[in-house]
């Protein structure tokens, strides 16, 4: 699919996405649980589908309804020996240990950038815990047996928050006085989301400093409701593009939420956006806008949006955080120098930091996503404010996170014509 976004003012209302970070955990832990669970606000994205897909693979029953989706589980008990984690990198970090749980052989595959997204952790930390793991060089296909048997254990969180957030998520359903250990954890507010959902479902683990992850006495999850937030990842891009050509208003954004990229409130108001926060609704109007200096390391998936703004800020903006970026859907920091280069935005990348020298104009240009999502949201946001029409080939990488998008910007005035090809 290609999409072209042409130049336009940003005004209206619009209700952000659910998030796809909370609802993938949220359907993690429905299948952990015994019982009938309701999940609110579902999001159909992608790797939503996905998660929603490999909880029915390892057990659980799941019924649509109009508003909610009903998730009836007995906990872990495969019907299947192979689950798909499409293209998500937090479903199969997840579900992996979680599916190892069951003592059945289960291979795990997933398509696209997940193919090439590394696994190694899994090879190094599953033996430890008494599951037989093989992997193809570090990548897909995943090979388990388990069943899990959750014991002390150190683990390195530098390269994904995900690896510890699928371990706390299958450690609260059969762990017994052990304590996860983590060195250099990244990404950390992501596990804090992973507590706070944990603990909805009535599974409470003692965190000291986010180094320390304690299970006192056993715990069972319970069946229960639970409403998914709107996603703050996406809502960022609405954001970014309102403070940069008019003004919006978005809701059903918590502002108070775990979430990490409610970050992006903090930039917008460094680069000097307009903006009033409520306890679910954010305004924000442009302002003039000047290059600012903020550390992404724990919230990467920030970076395109940020970077859609830096080229709208007067001046070099300055990001630092670029080395969490090589192992997302595409080697982000490479792919955001690339394609805003095309639309004449100078990106330099020195070691961790990113350098976008912004202000200096957008140009119309034919983008490529690079199948990353994220990538795809920036190259439209930045299409607002160029001097012609932005051409984005292989758009639809959007579905992975945010199928709304192109509909969301053009509810707020965005100029977006869609073309299958
Ligand atoms: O736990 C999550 O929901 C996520 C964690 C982050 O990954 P890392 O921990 O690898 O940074 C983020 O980039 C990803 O989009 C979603
Ligand atoms: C990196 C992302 O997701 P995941 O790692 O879950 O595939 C993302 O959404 O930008």
């Amino acid at each position: 699919m290609q999409v072209t976004v042409s130049p336009a003012i940003i005004k209206g209302t619009v209700t952000a996405n659910p998030s796809k970070s909370a609802m993938q955990r949220a359907v993690a832990a429905a299948l952990l649980a015994k019982g009938k669970s309701i999940i609110r606000n579902p999001g159909l994205s992608n790797d939503c589908l996905a998660a929603l897909e490999v909880a029915e693979n390892l057990g659980a029953k799941i019924k649509r309804e109009h508003d909610h989706f009903e998730i009836t589980s007995n906990g872990v008990q495969p019907f299947y020996d192979e689950i798909n984690c499409g293209e998500s990198g937090l479903g199969i970090r997840m579900f992996t240990p979680i599916a190892a749980l069951s003592s059945l052989p289960i291979t795990i595959v997933g398509h696209g950038s997940l193919t090439t997204r590394p696994m190694n952790f899994f090879e190094e930390v599953l033996p430890q815990l008494d599951v037989k793991c093989a992997t193809q060089g570090g990548k897909l296909p995943l090979h388990i047996e388990g069943p899990l048997q959750p014991k002390n254990i150190t683990i390195d969180g530098s390269l994904s928050s995900q690896f510890l957030t699928g371990l706390l998520m299958a450690y609260g359903a059969a762990a017994e006085n052990v304590t996860i250990t983590v060195k250099d954890l990244k990404s950390k507010p992501y596990i804090a989301l992973t507590l706070q959902l944990m603990a909805h479902f009535g599974v409470q683990v003692e965190e000291q400093n986010f180094e320390q992850f304690h299970f006192g006495k056993k715990q069972a999850y319970n069946a229960c409701d639970y409403t998914v937030e709107g996603d703050w990842s996406g809502a960022a891009f609405l954001l970014v593009a309102a403070a940069v050509a008019g003004k919006a208003e978005v809701h059903h954004l918590n502002t108070s939420s775990a979430q990490s990229d409610t970050a992006i409130l903090e930039a917008l108001e460094k680069a000097g956006a307009r903006l009033m926060s409520g306890v679910f609704t954010v305004n924000i109007e442009k302002g003039a806008l000047n290059a600012f200096e903020m550390d992404a390391t724990d919230c990467p998936d920030l970076f395109p949006p940020l970077v859609a703004l830096a080229a709208n800020c007067n001046g070099t903006t300055k990001i630092k955080g670029v080395s969490r970026l090589a192992h997302k859907e595409s080697d982000r920091g490479i792919t955001l120098q690339q394609e805003f280069g095309k639309m004449g935005i100078k990106i330099d990348l020195q070691g961790d930091i990113m350098l976008v020298h912004g202000g200096t104009g957008i140009k119309g240009a034919q983008v490529h996503s690079h199948n990353d999502h994220r990538i795809a949201m920036a190259c439209a946001v930045a299409a607002l404010t160029a001097d012609g029409p932005v051409v984005i080939k292989n758009a639809e990488a959007i579905n992975k996170s945010y199928p709304e998008f192109y509909d969301h910007l053009q509810l707020l005035g965005g100029k977006v014509a869609v073309e299958s090809v």
